[in-house]
């Protein structure tokens, strides 16, 4: 029987996104860029993805299209049983905030705002939200909830800019280049705090990453060239954030 062969956990994974012949073209006066040329893909729910890939080889706009920010010039994706290639722009901004947390390379924290004002402002939106309290305990800053973002490290805000994302318990977590501004230590302390809501929350994590050494705690790396998907590494053994070097 087939499912006595297909017994290890990542095997078994549910699938998160499906996408087939996803292109995307940007039309700038008479300039035309294919910034995507014709994608498929499948991303497992719960699994960390690391996309990988030189300037300007699509990245950043397969990542936002994946979260609802942008649409396919062509091509069609689904999440889970939607098809978001089908919805209209109100359903596909539920989507969005209802299964996607976003983490960018700087934080975009509100500066007149705590730490906790700032991740009270996306649950406020959200269905089932956990407290902001909780979120910035997950992360390691419940101490700091009372600070403004000025009187905070940027591995701090960046910390607060995850608490942000996972307070509303999306199903997925984009993140593009989270670690970019930061140093080396300063970012493995914010990649573990992604790790660990990965983990501990199930949350599919899709990150990209200018960095090689980060794709060592992945699942599995997209490597990216000239707006496709040029190879996919698996990795049998996924390293942790703070074995990892660069
Ligand atoms: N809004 C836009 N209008 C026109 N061209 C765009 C737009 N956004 C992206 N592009 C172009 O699409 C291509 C892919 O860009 P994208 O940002 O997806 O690459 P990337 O791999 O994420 O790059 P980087 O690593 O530098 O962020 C690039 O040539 C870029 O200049």
């Amino acid at each position: 029987m087939s499912d006595a062969v297909d017994t290890k956990p990542s095997k078994r994974r549910e699938t998160a996104f499906v996408g087939q012949s996803l292109k995307k073209t940007y039309i700038t006066g008479e300039t035309q860029v294919h910034a995507l040329r014709g994608v498929d893909l499948e991303i497992k729910a719960g699994e960390i993805l690391v996309l990988l890939g030189p300037s300007g080889s699509g990245k950043s706009t397969l990542l936002n299209i994946i979260g609802g920010l942008d649409r396919p010039t062509s091509g069609q994706l689904w999440y889970r049983d939607t098809e978001l290639t089908a919805l209209n722009e109100a359903e596909l901004t539920r989507f969005r905030r209802a299964s996607i947390g976003f983490i960018f390379q700087f934080y975009n924290l509100i500066p007149s705002l705590t730490a906790e004002e700032n991740v009270r402002l996306v649950i406020d939106i959200a269905d089932d939200p956990m407290p902001a309290k909780d979120a910035l305990e997950l992360v390691g800053l419940a101490d700091r909830r009372h600070h403004f973002p000025a009187q905070l490290s940027g591995g701090e805000q960046q910390r607060v800019a995850v608490a942000r994302a996972i307070a509303k318990r999306p199903g997925v977590l984009l993140c593009d280049e989270p670690t970019g501004a930061l140093d080396s230590a300063t970012g493995v302390r914010v990649l573990e705090t992604l790790a660990q809501a990965n983990r501990e929350l199930g949350t599919t994590l899709i990150l990209i990453t200018h960095n090689a050494g980060i794709a060592a705690m992945a699942d599995r790396v997209f490597n990216f060239l000239d707006g496709q998907i040029a190879s996919i590494q698996t990795n049998d053994v996924r390293i942790s954030a703070s074995e990892m070097v660069w």
